[in-house]
């Protein structure tokens, strides 16, 4: 199996994928790969954990594609397509590609899948996401996650390549709903966050959170998921992680907005990615273009994008005239 992309999550996943079968791991810079295969240690993204002692790193993107009998995409979505483009040549044929990146396109607002379907026509592509947060996972403490494929049978083989005694991987074959989930969840995950840096309560805090999931369930459903996906580890569950841990970095945005901070400070203070700035925008014009409600995620994405300030776009939700639930607002 080749992993491609050494960062928080992909280096989690490489290292207990690594239990199963032979992993090789891209990395973009060289140092990293040759640490991650000598000291088994990933100090840029992991710093004090320990990698299983079989995975191997290359910085070399031909060798590690060439190798593959599996591809796993654990890019970020802004290096997505630039990435694959670059693998494509060497990836033989039929080789299955999954994406772990959570979120859409920029300017086209494609799920991932949809780009490797683009970019390697005649790929299985499929999805793996849950409420899986990188550190906690890779520290041993029990999650799960959904491999979802156009085809059972391909998700189930994939299934027995990721899964451990304490990462329990589901399969499923949903693999727009599964998506979706993992974007929106980002957004909700911010305004939760902006809820608690505002100091408000838990009552708050669920409310944010399910009228984030009714949002992301009518959008989904909108574009061709299946509604139960949103109910179960890829939809609200992955809001619930994301939104109250102090480990997710798009809750953590949130918080530090509501405290002031523009997006830029706290995004520059951290290496690692933060989807929901980009999903924010492209939830929204996936929402006007499916002519589906969504204040919520109409509010993050202009205080995120337009500079909106954080109480604005709380007062703005207040305004919102509460509906029949599971309609709109
Ligand atoms: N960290 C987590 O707990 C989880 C993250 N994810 C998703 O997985 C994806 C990757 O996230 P993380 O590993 O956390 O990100 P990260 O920020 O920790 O690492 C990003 C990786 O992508 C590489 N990269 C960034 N820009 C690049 C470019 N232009 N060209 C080539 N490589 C580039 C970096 O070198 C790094 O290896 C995201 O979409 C995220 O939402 C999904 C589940 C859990
Ligand atoms: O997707 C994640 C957990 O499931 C990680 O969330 P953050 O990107 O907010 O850290």
């Amino acid at each position: 199996m080749t992993i491609v992309g050494a960062g928080s999550w992909g280096t989690t996943i490489a290292s207990l994928a690594a239990r199963n079968v032979p992993v090789l791991l891209w990395a973009r810079e060289p140092g990293l790969a040759e640490r991650i295969s000598t000291t088994h240690e990933n100090p840029d993204y992991l710093a004090g954990h320990s990698l299983h002692p079989e995975l191997k790193a290359t910085a070399s993107l031909p060798a590690a594609a060439e190798q593959a009998d599996v591809v796993v995409m654990a890019v970020p979505t802004h290096a997505f397509r630039q990435v694959l483009a670059e693998l494509t040549p060497h990836v033989r044929p039929w080789v299955p590609v999954v994406s772990l990146a959570k979120g859409f396109e920029e300017g086209t607002n494609n799920r991932m899948t949809e780009v490797i379907t683009e970019e390697l026509p005649g790929h299985p592509a499929g999805v793996l996401s849950g409420p899986t947060l990188a550190k906690e996972v890779l520290a041993g403490l029990a999650a799960a996650a959904v491999i979802a494929m156009p085809d059972l049978s391909v998700a189930q083989r994939l299934q027995s390549l990721m899964r451990t005694s304490l990462f329990r991987v589901y399969t499923g074959t949903d693999v727009i709903g599964v998506e979706v989930g993992g974007a929106v969840k980002n957004v909700v995950a911010i305004a939760a966050g902006m809820a608690d840096g505002f100091g408000t309560g838990d009552n708050t805090r669920a409310m944010v959170i399910s009228r984030g999931v009714a949002e992301m369930t009518r959008l989904g459903v909108a574009m061709g998921g299946d509604p139960a996906t949103f109910a179960g580890l890829t939809g609200l569950g992955d809001a619930i992680a994301t939104s109250i841990s102090p480990l997710s970095r798009n809750r953590t945005l949130g918080v530090q907005l509501a405290q002031g901070k523009t997006v830029d400070e706290v995004t520059r203070s951290s290496r690692m990615v933060t989807e929901g700035v980009r999903a924010s925008r492209a939830s929204r014009e996936l929402a006007e273009k499916f002519g589906v409600d969504a204040p919520i995620i109409g509010e993050i994405d202009a205080v995120v994008n337009e500079g909106r300030t954080p109480r604005e776009a709380f007062r703005g939700l207040l305004h919102v005239e509460p509906a029949t639930e599971g309609e709109a607002g």
